[in-house]
């Protein structure tokens, strides 16, 4: 399922000019507040009408200003999760979760698979009122779900809940995103989201798009970081976990080697995505000896980026992935760091937390 958006459109002084294809997938719509991507979503889902342009989904046209073609909401087969759950507090959870498929008379999946799959099946007695957080936007994914859209676009879906609700939801976000095949477009501007869910990547400042493609090649493109925030620059690496040890760690297999992160949550053999942020690789030119970090790896340096600051930027290629180094100026002239220069790029394996390990993915992701 490929959605196509092409679209323009005047809001006073903000212009919205927007072209994108979104893959089959998690295709990420990421930019600062006010970028336009609540504008984006909302044009894909009927709530707002571009003054031009067009949006395709499998080829199915939902709106063309040049045909005049404008589908309703309800003709459009799209699931939509707002920040907030949105849920009717006179329902019960179950009641809630068959709603959408009555209204949109599509539902036939069975709404106590879908129970399970979010996690929710204790909870379809219930009053909504009495819900967390977490778990009211598990019942609103789970509503979206049960529409049987053919893709669910969700805006910041994770925005209102703390911390730990966060960590809570984000593996029935990964759970959801294999086990049902469904395309999604998501808008976040939280990296740690981005770097556990997205398949795709849309760059979005200004209502333009600026940068789109695979995480592994946008997240660590050393001219983006201005625009994903120099505190998360960073990369996000594929890796098979290879063996678990009884201290702590587990070993996993990366295309330049082996590295070693707190132990996890993961069987040996399976393939997962760790984030791994700019600010937690230091360089060196020559292997180390005697160090307390585990992680060293052999790379070469592709780009530096300099800033205005003490700080700089260097993108690294390590075996098949690219990560990024953000070391001080001095450090960069000190040891020479320059495009070619080959070097080892060192980490500690604590460094990583597991918010920033994503487990259960398919090959390829
Ligand atoms: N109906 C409207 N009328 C006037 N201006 C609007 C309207 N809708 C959006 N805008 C403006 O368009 C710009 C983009 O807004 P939008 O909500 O799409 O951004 P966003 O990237 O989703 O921001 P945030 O992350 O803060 O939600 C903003 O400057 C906003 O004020």
């Amino acid at each position: 399922m490929s959605l196509s958006v092409d679209i323009r459109r005047s809001f006073g002084g903000f212009d919205l000019r927007t072209a994108f294809d979104a893959p089959e997938g998690v295709t990420v719509l990421f930019g600062r507040s006010g970028s336009g991507k609540t504008s984006v979503v909302k044009s894909v889902a009927g709530l707002v009408t571009p003054e031009q342009g067009n949006i395709t989904l499998n080829g199915r046209v939902l709106f063309d200003a040049a045909t005049r073609t404008d589908l309703p909401v309800h003709k459009r087969r799209l699931g939509y999760v707002f920040q907030d759950s949105r849920l009717f507090p006179h329902l019960s959870v179950q009641d809630n979760l068959c709603y959408a498929a009555r209204v949109s008379g599509r539902g036939v999946k069975d709404p106590r698979e879908v129970g399970a799959l979010l996690g929710i099946s204790h909870l379809l007695d219930r009053r909504t009122h009495s819900l967390s957080g977490g778990e009211a936007q598990r019942v609103a994914i789970g509503r979206a779900l049960l529409s049987e859209p053919d893709m669910l676009l969700m805006d910041e879906p994770l925005a209102s809940l703390d911390g730990p609700r966060k960590a809570e939801i984000l593996p029935y976000l990964e759970t959801l995103r294999r086990e049902t095949g469904l395309s999604i477009l998501y808008v976040t501007h939280n990296m740690a989201e981005v770097a556990r869910l997205a398949t795709h990547i849309v760059l979005i400042d200004e209502g333009r798009v600026v940068r789109s493609g695979a995480p592994e090649e946008v997240l660590t493109d050393p001219d983006m970081v201005r625009l994903l925030g120099i505190r998360d620059a960073g990369a996000v690496l594929s890796a098979t976990v290879s063996r678990h040890y009884s201290d702590g760690l587990s070993a996993l297999a990366i295309s330049a080697g082996e590295i070693m992160l707190p132990t996890v949550d993961a069987p040996v053999g399976a393939k997962i995505r760790v984030r791994i942020l700019a600010q937690d690789v230091i360089l060196a030119r020559a292997r180390p000896e005697g160090l307390s970090a585990l992680n060293i790896l052999p790379a070469r340096v592709l780009a530096v980026r300099r800033g205005e600051g003490p700080g700089v930027i260097v993108q690294l290629q390590a075996g098949e992935d690219r990560l990024l180094a953000r070391i001080t100026r001095r450090s960069a002239d000190t040891l020479n760091i320059i495009e070619g220069a080959e070097c080892y790029a060192v980490m500690k394996s604590v460094a990583v937390s597991q918010t920033d390990i994503a487990v259960g993915l398919q090959t390829g992701l």
